[in-house]
């Protein structure tokens, strides 16, 4: 499909004069006194989501501008082509279904997807059976301890979600997440475990990864020398290459597929996890939730397409304002790891400034996103979102009902997460100086009636989405990651030289670094 770059289209043009002529000085209290109904008009209900998107500097003629853009730009053929299981993730040369991981087992998918949602759901039965054989058989009544070992994408988002769902989580099993080859991070872990009273979970994709691979192997040495025995009771694969984790010594192994990118992986065997916190009915609730939001995605019509008209403010922001960043702030501290999952489902898909073709682009691509739980973050870096020199949209994520009450700490947790975007754009410039507020800060507000399992995944397959409509307008490729590979080749040209003191062909400062670390 041959597409048109998104700075060629009209509407860029069209965008371009807007901004100049009225986006540049928009003001958000005015556009409130200018149209009561200006709250209804940029709110979106979507499957169990509901965002405010009224504190944005858009207006309709933005928006309908943006959505031109997104039709020029082939939009809808672009998502219809994933849904479709085409190849898209081209440089790779993959189809991107990590869609078909929560699609409904009598989903009608083509001839061509139908035996892999049968794989899917093969292996979704056995990973769940596993899972409640683990939570409930006598049998395993002895495994109190869970362990994953998994980097990127095979890390953050189970581990977020086993987080987020800490009200649903079973008693009685505690679950660890360790990613970082630092050994401190492993031995802490270990320090607390018995082997025959832990699981380890090696997360996977590639069973390549050198810190999983080398805390995996750390793991099993450990388990052996403190008197563990049974390694095929106690260590379980997760991964799409199986034949790797066999020679591992991992007998339990439950598989996914190479069109199922890692920072999208939550939905299949990466997610055991989650399914031995939540139980299969939770994780088949999960799923419910994200297939609920990809069929918005697909059938809503763009003007009320919540991941398209995110994804569409966010090109707005980037390419028009020419903000750099996008905070994202989960007044739940369920959702505390929500904006480390985000960073790599945004940056490692849209950080890039070539096209499909490999073309450098000449405008920018993803924001940097960053962000803590609320309240927490009102103490740390809100003096900068308020005051700072530069503009940074901030995404609240907020929950309408706590499922666990003590007396007065959900009421203040939401006044303040409402206090905060009112205060960002109402902002307060009556007494000058140090005390100005410059407000017209604009924000984004996602509120979920309830965090369970079905709005979690909801909101997580929401933010696929948006951006999968960024970087499907800015033309790039959002399901590959080459910009990973260089620093873990040249870690494995390092790691010899620190043995050897070898400085042959480094750079100045890499081979000064190198014989420092080596000095006595
Ligand atoms: O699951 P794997 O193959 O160990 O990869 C872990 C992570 O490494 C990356 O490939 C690159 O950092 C991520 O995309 C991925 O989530």
């Amino acid at each position: 499909m041959s597409r048109v770059r998104c700075d060629k289209t009209a509407a860029w043009a069209k965008l371009n004069d807007l901004y100049q002529t009225q986006g540049r000085d928009f003001d958000l209290r005015q556009a409130f006194t200018a149209d009561a109904t200006r709250f209804e008009t940029f709110s979106q209900s979507a499957p169990y989501v509901f965002a405010d998107l009224s504190k944005n500097r858009i207006d309709a003629q933005t928006e309908s501008l943006l959505i031109e853009l997104a039709r020029e730009t082939g939009l809808e053929q672009h998502r219809d082509a994933m849904f479709a299981g085409e190849a898209i993730n081209r440089t790779e040369q993959r189809a991107v279904m990590h869609f078909l991981l929560r699609s409904p087992a009598d989903q009608v998918v083509s001839p061509a997807m139908a035996p892999e949602l049968l794989k899917v759901h093969a292996t979704l039965d056995s990973m769940l059976d596993f899972a409640e054989k683990i939570r409930h058989d006598a049998a395993y009544k002895d495994i109190t301890d869970i362990v994953n070992v998994g980097i990127g994408g095979s890390d953050l988002g189970p581990q977020m979600a086993v987080l987020a769902m800490q009200d649903f989580a079973i008693a009685g099993k505690r679950f660890q997440f360790v990613s970082n080859v630092d050994e401190h991070e492993l031995l802490s872990v270990l320090a607390e475990l018995k082997p025959q009273s832990t699981l380890f979970l090696v997360a996977s994709k590639t069973f390549t990864t050198p810190e999983t691979m080398l805390n995996a192997h750390s793991a099993l040495r450990w388990f052996k020398a403190s008197g563990g025995q049974d390694v095929a009771r106690h260590f379980v694969g997760l991964t799409t290459n199986l034949a790797a984790a066999k020679t591992f010594g991992i007998q339990t192994c439950f598989g996914f597929w190479d069109w199922v990118g890692g920072r999208y992986s939550l939905w299949s065997a990466i997610g055991l996890p989650i399914a031995l916190a939540i139980g299969a009915a939770g994780f088949r609730e999960l799923l419910a939730g994200a297939h609920a939001m990809d069929q918005h995605f697909q059938s809503a019509p763009l003007a009320q397409n919540l991941p398209v008209r995110l994804g569409l403010l966010d090109i707005w922001y980037r390419n028009f304002h020419g903000f750099s960043s996008r905070s994202i702030a989960p007044y739940s501290s369920a959702l505390r790891r929500l904006p480390a999952y985000l960073q790599q489902l945004e940056m490692e898909s849209n950080g890039k400034r070539v096209d499909m073709d490999g073309q450098t682009l000449p405008f920018a691509t993803a924001p940097v996103l960053w962000g803590e739980p609320g309240t927490n973050g009102q103490h740390a870096y809100f003096q900068m979102l308020h005051q700072g020199s530069s503009v940074v949209p901030v995404e609240f994520v907020a929950v309408k009902n706590a499922l666990q009450g003590m007396p007065g700490h959900h009421e203040k947790l939401i006044a303040n997460v409402l206090a905060q975007a009112q205060s960002l754009m109402v902002g307060k410039t009556d007494v000058g100086g140090h005390r100005d507020f410059p407000g017209n800060r604009p924000s984004s507000f996602l509120l979920l009636d309830a965090l369970n399992p079905r709005s979690l995944g909801a909101l997580l397959a929401l933010q696929e989405h948006r951006v999968f409509v960024s970087g499907s307008v800015w033309g790039i490729n959002s399901f590959d990651q080459w910009g990973v590979e260089l620093g873990k080749s040249l870690a494995q040209d390092i790691a010899p030289r620190l043995q050897s003191g070898d400085v042959q062909g480094l750079d100045g400062s890499t081979a000064g670094l190198l014989r420092r670390l080596r000095a006595t």
